[in-house]
């Protein structure tokens, strides 16, 4: 059984795949924060700007095996679509990890989609990604310390930079940490720009699709 908050067809907003058409598939909860206001404080990730909690979303649900809900998701991507660009699943949440099996993997490869997976890095990765994005948070304990792209939202007290500039992954970026969930104020953009500068390892992600204005 797999639980859905939220799927629709977007564009991916962030990292070295932005600007990608993409079905994203939101999973419902995570191991880092409950989801309710009143555990955010106390919680190992205190910034998240994602609603997770339910099913209620939009395409959202209960699916009884992979084979219902890669259907369900392939049916988000448009049969109108021109030109050579593959079929692109993001795998999201929450901890997309908590739900996300091989054998779903599989379903959506033999749907003809490529798969991503943005996730925060504390729990085993299954067989079959295609691209992955992972995420660390706070003093939270990574296994995952390979990937595609090491996404970190800064600053983090608790996880500056130069914990993670040795891992093996491809790029490496600084996302502005967006400090709308948390009511604050401050310049992480500026502070991301300086850090960039700095230690061009390290580059600029922008969450665009909040600049555009889509999902
Ligand atoms: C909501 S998380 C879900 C996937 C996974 N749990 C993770 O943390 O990577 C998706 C992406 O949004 C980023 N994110 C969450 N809250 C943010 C915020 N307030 N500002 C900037 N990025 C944020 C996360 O770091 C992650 O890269
Ligand atoms: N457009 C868009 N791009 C995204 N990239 C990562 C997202 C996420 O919440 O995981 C996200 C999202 O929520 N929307
Ligand atoms: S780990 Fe990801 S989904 Fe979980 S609370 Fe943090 S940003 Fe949100
Ligand atoms: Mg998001």
């Amino acid at each position: 059984m797999y639980s859905v908050k939220e799927a629709f067809y977007t564009l991916q907003g962030e990292g070295a795949r932005a600007g990608r058409a993409s079905v994203f598939c939101r999973f419902t909860g995570c191991n880092l924060w409950s989801g309710r206001e009143a555990d955010r404080a106390s919680s190992p990730c205190r910034f998240c700007d994602t609603d997770f909690v339910g099913t209620d979303g939009q395409h959202g649900g209960r699916f009884r095996d992979a084979t219902s809900l890669a259907d369900h998701l392939a049916a988000l991507w448009p049969t109108n679509t021109v030109g050579k660009a593959a079929p692109y699943v993001v795998f999201t949440g929450g901890e997309p990890l908590l739900q996300l099996d091989a054998s779903l993997i599989e379903a959506m490869h033999a749907r003809d989609f490529e798969v991503a997976v943005e996730t925060n890095g504390t729990i085993e990765i299954p067989a079959g990604i295609d691209w992955l994005c992972v995420s660390p948070k706070g003093t939270s304990r990574m296994v995952v310390t390979r990937g595609d792209e090491l996404k970190l939202v800064y600053p983090q007290r608790d996880a500056p930079p130069e914990r993670f500039a040795h891992l093996d992954f491809q790029y490496f970026y600084l996302q502005p940490m967006d400090l709308t969930p948390l009511h604050g104020e401050g310049d992480t953009m500026a502070e991301v720009v300086a850090y960039c500068l700095r230690t061009p390892q390290w580059q600029l992600s922008l969450q665009t699709h909040k600049i555009v204005g889509i999902d």
